[in-house]
């Protein structure tokens, strides 16, 4: 279970990224943020991710509070957390092998995540976990010979092998085209249903926010605007949410979204 209680984040140069927050996720809901550019989407999976400390309020990740916890404690519940980015942090000249089996680095005893660095350990595991992306034939290509999109690709495959409790995906899809973009959020949201673990992923494609999560939060200037079953957010909803319009109970109550009608928001 994920709570935040009244959250706030204000950085160190004083910008307020996150205020009053109150979420409650529970184990195995997989949830979309949207809102606009500078929303604090990325500021709140960092809280939840236990990677950044809130300034205001609490935070309880898998029950916890991670800060709260000991330095050992934290680093547990942070292996068991698997994080993608909008640019992957992979380091350019890493086999696209090791990329991928560094998934499970965090949980190796300290021998074996040294020596898979040297050389593969898991070669077969690594195969298995790009299989489904259709990238095995690039297992042993460097990481700077593929394409941003064949990057955040690798990046899935590192956390479809990692198996954590609580995948936190940051615009997981923003270097791919449209038909890849939806194969990739059906592969996380396939991989968190069938393991039952809780996704949340940030994303400016409101159409597979819509159509592939179960529940749909929509945030701006830091503060959630809505939060509901994606069956019932409306087209007036959303286009409220991007044009700084009050988003309210009219908006709750507009007709379901035609799905066409809504695609990519920059
Ligand atoms: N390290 C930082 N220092 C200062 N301000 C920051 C920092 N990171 C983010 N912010 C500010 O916090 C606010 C929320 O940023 P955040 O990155 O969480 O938004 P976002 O919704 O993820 O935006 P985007 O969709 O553009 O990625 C913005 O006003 C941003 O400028």
């Amino acid at each position: 279970m994920i709570s935040l209680a009244a959250l706030g984040v204000a950085y160190a140069d004083g910008r307020r990224a996150l205020d009053g927050v109150d979420l409650s996720i529970a184990p195995g809901e997989r949830v979309a943020l949207i809102g606009p550019s500078g929303a604090g989407k990325t500021t709140l999976l960092r809280v939840i991710g236990a990677s950044l400390r809130p300034t205001a309020g609490h935070v309880r990740v898998d029950g916890v509070d991670p800060w709260a916890l000991s330095g050992r404690a934290l680093q547990s519940l942070r292996a068991r957390i698997g994080k993608m980015h909008q640019a992957p942090p992979i380091p350019p000249r890493q086999r696209v092998v090791t990329a991928v089996l560094a998934g499970r680095l965090g949980q190796w005893p300290l021998w074996r995540a040294m020596a898979s660095l040297v050389y593969p350990l898991d070669i077969a595991g690594a195969r298995a976990a790009l299989e489904p992306l259709g990238l095995t034939e690039r297992l042993f290509d460097r990481c700077d010979q593929l394409s941003g999109g064949q990057l955040q690709r690798i990046a899935l495959a590192r956390l479809l092998y990692q198996q954590p409790k609580l995948v936190l995906a940051d615009e997981p899809v923003s270097a791919l085209d449209p038909a890849l973009a939806r194969s990739v959020a059906v592969a996380l949201n396939d991989d968190a249903r069938r393991r039952g673990v809780t996704l949340i992923a940030s994303l400016h494609a409101v159409d597979l926010a819509l159509s592939e999560f179960a529940r749909v939060i929509g945030l701006r200037d830091g503060r959630v605007a809505f939060d509901r079953p994606a069956a019932q957010v409306g087209q007036a909803e959303v286009d409220a949410l991007y044009a700084g319009a009050p988003v309210g109970d009219a908006a709750e109550a507009a007709e379901p979204a035609p799905r066409t009608r809504l695609t990519r928001c920059a």
